[in-house]
């Protein structure tokens, strides 16, 4: 009796943190994913712990964003988790809906811009993101754009659909990446990638600007220089910060003011990065010399928008993480961190902890 007693005693000491939930207790949990092209592997991963209900939208699909909102709010109140999927805004109407109970916001990206940190920091509620696994990926889609915008695709793709390809050896020219000096905006784990996906074209110098020095910088050759000394003096800028107020249109009429005619922007981050009204006009009256896009404002940016009818700009339809692999490990992780939050753990990928 005495051993029992002094048991019971023990347990009910540990602080409840310390404990994680079995399975059994976690499946009482409910954890709503945001979109119904979650990958497979992370949905393996929720559904073996917790009760997961699945929106049947997707936010970009045919059925458009209003369906899946109106979805979200009939499946989301008493949710201890939400797993984030693609770029639509949390909320308070959103949060208020999901309860007191939730725990973590779980983004299924790097960018979190969309998560409204500082609601989610005054309810006490985490955040993870998905950085690091998908910086290869979307490193191959940077430098993809840089290749497309300089070596003008959309031009030369454009002669290829109308089966009128040009003759001639000063036939559409276009810029070497051999002996061009790189600027990477944000010498994060994209850029760093990106500048090591470069290091093999002969790329003459890589310069960086951001906060502050980076130590991995050395290795990758790659110097740190004030933001007005990248942009006066790269032949290519590429942007791989997460949109803030303070980077929102960080590329506007007066900072392209300062590139050189033959400059090149690459833009990897987010659309609002760029005042996409300056970057027109710069454009269209050949200040600078192209620009090669995997984001836009809005997404998915309008076939009629004027940006597409100019001849030197490269936009793809943001699929910088879109890979079956770097999808798969998003979905993953996405899922591990739910788990760590609802087990007492710590986060894998903190934004808010
Ligand atoms: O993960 C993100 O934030 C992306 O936009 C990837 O393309």
């Amino acid at each position: 009796m005495f051993i029992i007693l002094a048991l019971v005693l023990v347990a009910s000491s540990i602080p409840p943190e310390n404990h994680a939930l079995t399975t059994k207790m976690t499946k009482d949990l409910k954890v709503v994913v945001s979109s119904n092209d979650y990958p497979a592997s992370g949905l393996k991963v929720l559904q073996e712990h917790f009760t997961v209900l699945q929106s049947k939208y997707n936010h970009y699909g045919k059925e458009g964003i209003t369906e899946n909102q109106e979805e979200l709010m009939k499946i989301i109140p008493g949710a201890s988790a939400l797993v984030w999927i693609s770029h639509h805004p949390i909320t308070k109407e959103l949060l208020d809906r999901a309860g007191p109970q939730l725990k973590i916001v779980s983004t299924v990206s790097a960018g979190y811009n969309h998560c409204n940190v500082p609601e989610l920091k005054a309810r006490g509620i985490k955040l993870s993101n998905t950085p690091e696994v998908l910086s290869s990926a979307v490193a191959e889609i940077a430098v993809s754009l840089i290749l497309g915008a300089a070596r003008r695709f959309t031009e030369n793709l454009d002669q290829v659909r109308r089966g009128e390809w040009e003759i001639g050896f000063q036939k559409t020219l276009g810029q070497d990446v051999r002996g061009s000096t790189v600027g990477v905006i944000g010498l994060g784990g994209i850029g760093q990638a990106t500048v090591k996906r470069l290091a093999g074209f002969e790329v003459e110098r890589f310069l960086y600007t951001g906060h502050r020095e980076k130590p991995e910088a050395k290795a990758l050759n790659a110097e740190f220089v004030s933001l007005d000394n990248l942009l006066s003096q790269s032949d290519f800028i590429v942007l791989a910060v997460p949109l803030t107020d303070e980077t929102r249109h960080m590329i506007n009429k007066t900072t392209i003011a300062k590139m050189k005619k033959n400059a090149i922007i690459v833009n990897v981050g987010r659309g609002d990065l760029i005042d996409q009204e300056a970057l027109y006009d710069a454009l269209k009256n050949g200040d600078i010399y192209a620009a090669g896009l995997d984001v836009t404002t809005p997404e998915p940016l309008p076939k009629d928008h004027k940006l597409l009818s100019l001849p030197n700009i490269f936009i793809l339809p943001h699929i910088g993480s879109a890979t079956e692999r770097t999808r798969s490990d998003m979905g993953v992780l996405a899922a591990n961190n739910v788990i760590r939050a609802l087990t007492g753990k710590p986060l894998l990928t903190p934004v808010l902890e």
